[in-house]
């Protein structure tokens, strides 16, 4: 399958390049950089420090349409949305790791999905999504008694916070918990808060230097304390997974899936 990179000279963009190219049953077939940047042209493999791939870095998706089937995005929710449309309107597969994007946006990718098949994900390493299923286990037996606290550290460059990862943690222990994440969360503490209350969700957010993605949940009670910690070293761990995400949508039909679905974890 031919694979197309979006946001190609990103920290993400540029790993991803390298995962495609070492990837079995997958070839870099396009690869794009802002419409205005002044590496259009360029050699993609060049870019990333792995040497000639024979790509040329495009300025826009419609230049190489008829380059790729499957298009990986991690960007930012206004671009991933108008190149989930196109991909909707030319029968493209779809990948997606941008994060920050509200219900509404979310909504509209799932409108997409309805033509095409698209796997999104806030963090598509296989060692987060373990951990998803660990915590569904901890918070389903440690239930009420246990207060929880997510807490996350990223680079000084990121955008979003808290971190999409550290949302979708909260959503799975507030569900094995039987409650709503968007009644119960609490976003970082300030002043006379008053105790903490027994069914909050509380999130702490670190932006600092070249983290590349730290999460810890917290479940305390008295007499104990309770830690799951993810911490990615290299952002290849996020460019294997969504290669294979690409991989596995070879063969699926249009739909919305996400990385449980990919590593056969649901
Ligand atoms: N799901 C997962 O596993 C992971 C998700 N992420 C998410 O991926 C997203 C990107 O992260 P990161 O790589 O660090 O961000 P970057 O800012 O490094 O990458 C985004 C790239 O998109 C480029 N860009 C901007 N406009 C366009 C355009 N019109 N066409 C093509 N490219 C464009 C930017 O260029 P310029 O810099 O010139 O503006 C930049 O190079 C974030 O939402 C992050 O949270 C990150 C890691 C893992
Ligand atoms: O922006 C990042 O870098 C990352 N973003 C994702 C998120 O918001 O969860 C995943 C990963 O932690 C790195």
């Amino acid at each position: 399958m031919k694979v197309a990179i979006m946001g190609a000279a990103g920290r993400m963009g540029r790993v991803l390049i390298e995962a495609v190219e070492a990837a079995e049953g997958l070839t870099l077939g396009a690869a794009i950089v802002e419409p205005v940047s002044s590496l259009i042209g360029a050699d993609a493999g060049e870019l990333t420090g792995i040497g000639r791939t024979g790509v040329a870095l495009a300025g826009s998706l419609a230049e190489v349409k008829d380059d790729f089937e499957v298009l990986i995005d991690f960007t930012f929710p206004d671009l991933t949305l108008e190149n989930a449309a196109f991909c909707q309107a030319n029968g493209k597969k779809l990948v997606v790791g941008t994060t920050g994007l509200s219900d509404a946006e979310k909504a509209q990718l799932a409108l997409a999905a309805e033509a095409v098949p698209v796997v999104f994900a806030p963090n598509m390493s296989v060692g987060v999504n373990v951990v998803l299923n660990l915590l569904r286990t901890a918070a389903a037996t440690l239930g009420d008694d246990y207060d929880v606290e997510i807490i996350e550290a990223h680079h000084r460059h990121k955008k979003d916070a808290p971190s999409g990862t550290a949302l979708r943690m909260g959503e799975v222990v507030a569900e094995a918990l039987g409650r709503d994440l968007k009644t119960c969360a609490v976003y970082g503490r300030e002043g006379f808060t008053g105790e903490r209350s027994r069914h909050e969700i509380g999130f702490e957010t670190i932006r600092a230097g070249d983290v590349v993605g730290d999460h810890t949940v917290l479940f305390a009670t008295e007499g104990e304390r309770i830690e799951i910690t993810h911490k990615a070293s290299s952002r290849m761990t996020f460019a294997k997974g969504a290669v294979r995400a690409a991989q596995w949508l070879a063969d699926k039909p249009a739909g919305l899936y996400d990385m449980q679905d990919v590593l056969g974890l649901r």
